[in-house]
């Protein structure tokens, strides 16, 4: 444990909209390799943190490292080529495209092709086009829904429209990957696969940062859990652990601490 390698530090971040404070100081380290489940109640602040970590808003104090460098207050593109790559609570699909397609797009924020190679339709470019279809289907593959790489998105399956979010976000080749919610609207045999999922994909080299409402899945998949309440984090540690906490359980049940 002691050999843990930080990749993003979230170093006593305040967020406030107006009078609203959504994030209030909050403090927590995700390391290489782990998977961390960032759970609390509505509105606990959980997706006002992945949009402060992802470049959507700049927090009003404190800082996000990644990899030791400063991201708070980066554009977005800027953070997903740093190698932070998120899925959103509602899908955010391109529906009128292929599977392929989407996936796709999701690699061109890291394609390196220049703009003159693109219009005149230079060798490269056409290696770089066969290297990212390659490389979509095989993340297609990988989320498990190679059979439909050339159906249109919106014809999709909800659980597979969920899946193809993942491989495309993926398919910028993150450290740390972000899934909001990902099981929302799942059956419980859905949820299993998304667990193996996440896994799977914990396995290959990525970092894993889970929001999720759904307990047994983020106590079943997580290293460890941070807990957020009204903006706070009232918790820190494995998920036996936070799940004996009182004030964890006291915010989930919405009586008084009774610690
Ligand atoms: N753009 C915004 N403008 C004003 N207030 C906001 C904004 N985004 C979030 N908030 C407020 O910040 C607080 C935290 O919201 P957030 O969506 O981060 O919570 P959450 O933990 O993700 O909740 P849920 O589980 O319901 O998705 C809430 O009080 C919310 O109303």
């Amino acid at each position: 444990m002691s050999e843990r390698k930080p990749l993003l530090e979230v170093d006593n971040v305040t967020l406030r909209f107006g009078g609203v404070v959504a994030l209030d100081k909050v403090d927590f380290t995700l390391y290489e390799g782990e998977i961390l489940g960032l759970i609390g109640p509505n509105g606990a602040g959980k997706t006002t943190c992945f949009n402060a970590m992802t470049g959507v808003y700049m927090p009003t104090d404190g800082a996000i490292r990644f990899r030791g460098q400063q991201i708070s207050g980066k554009k977005r593109h800027k953070i997903t080529k740093m190698g932070i790559a998120r899925t959103f609570q509602n899908i955010r699909l391109f529906p009128e495209m292929t599977a392929l397609e989407n996936v796709q797009v999701g690699a061109d924020a890291h394609n390196r092709g220049s703009v003159p190679s693109a219009m005149l339709r230079l060798p490269r470019f056409w290696q770089e086009e066969r290297r990212g279809i390659k490389r979509a289907e095989e993340l297609l593959e990988f989320v498990g829904i190679k059979g439909r790489t050339h159906e249109l998105a919106r014809n999709l399956p909800y659980g597979d429209q969920r899946r193809l979010e993942i491989a495309r976000a993926l398919a910028t080749d993150p450290t740390l990957l972000c899934l909001d919610e990902p099981a929302a609207g799942f059956n419980p045999a859905e949820k299993v696969a998304l667990l193996e999922l996440i896994r799977k994909i914990r396995d290959s080299g990525v970092t894993v940062l889970l929001i999720e409402h759904d307990m047994r899945l983020v106590m079943g998949v997580t290293d460890r859990i941070v807990v957020l309440e009204f903006g706070k984090k009232i918790a820190e540690g494995t998920p036996a652990e936070v799940r004996d906490n009182p004030k964890v359980v006291a915010a989930y049940l919405g009586v008084p601490d009774a610690a």
